[in-house]
């Protein structure tokens, strides 16, 4: 496998009204890594996600994924060259049955109701028992959406974007609101799907991090401050002070 990134950012900056939200950012994945990204509010991760998927236009700067610029497209010719992400919130349809939700991902989510609630093919309903598994919701596969906690239906948009078969995975705070027991649940989930996929998950909440046991990033005013293990940059005397602000 040759060493080129993943996924690049270079020089990137983009100003709203003046002000610069992401300030000569550059940040390199590579193929097949799981990567962590925090950092305080304001710092600049949300308006990266976007510029990754084509929601906002960068200013200056390079990013490619696979070599190819993404500057100049859209975001669903993003999502077709292999970028899934994953919002904050779960958007799933909650009126449908698990199994349904990761029906309707599989086939495309603006085709008609009707060819969606078409039989299933023999490998359809193997990818969508494979799915129910990865995301730990084969109990509850013929239970409405709607009555599934807050994590398991993270869980399920998460199995929605895997549907996609994304080379890489785009993750924004996914444990926030949930138990302790789901948050430990949702590093091994990301650590799992890291095993075929590349991730990038944004992410507050420390002991999460601590659990995905990766390199971390941690950006500030726009730009990376530190980047390492967690220990190292928890250390990092720059990254105390913009934390604890001392
Ligand atoms: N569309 C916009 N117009 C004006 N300012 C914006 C816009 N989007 C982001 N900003 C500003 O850019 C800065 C970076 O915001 P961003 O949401 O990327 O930070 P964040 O690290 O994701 O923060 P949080 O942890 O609170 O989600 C903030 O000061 C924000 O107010």
């Amino acid at each position: 496998m040759s060493d080129a990134p993943l996924l690049e950012l270079r020089d990137v900056s983009v100003a709203f009204d003046g002000f610069r939200a992401i300030n000569n950012l550059s940040l390199s994945l590579r193929p097949g890594e799981l990567r962590a990204i925090v950092g305080p509010n304001g710092a600049g991760k949300t308006t990266m996600m976007d510029i990754i998927t084509g929601k906002t236009r960068p200013d200056t700067g390079i990013v490619r994924f696979r070599g190819h610029d993404l500057t100049q497209l859209d975001e669903p010719s993003i999502a077709r060259m292999g970028i899934g992400r994953k919002f904050q919130k779960p958007t799933v349809f909650e009126a449908l049955t698990v199994r349904e939700n990761l029906v309707l991902s599989l086939r495309g989510l603006r085709t008609p109701f009707a060819v969606l609630m078409a039989r299933l093919s023999g490998e359809e309903r193997e990818r969508v028992d494979h799915l129910l598994g990865v995301i730990r919701l084969t109990e509850h596969a013929d239970r409405r959406a709607g009555g599934m906690s807050h994590g398991q239906k993270q869980w399920l948009e998460i199995g929605m974007l895997l549907g996609q078969e994304p080379d890489l995975l785009l993750v924004d705070e996914p444990v926030a609101g949930m138990t302790d027991a789901e948050t430990m649940a949702t590093a091994d989930l990301l650590r799992e799907i890291n095993r075929t996929r590349s991730v990038v998950v944004v992410e507050h909440d420390m002991d999460f991090v601590r659990a995905l046991d990766v390199t971390v990033t941690v950006l500030h005013e726009g730009s990376v401050l530190s980047e390492g293990a967690l220990d190292v940059v928890s250390a990092d005397p720059r990254v105390i002070e913009v934390y604890l602000g001392r």
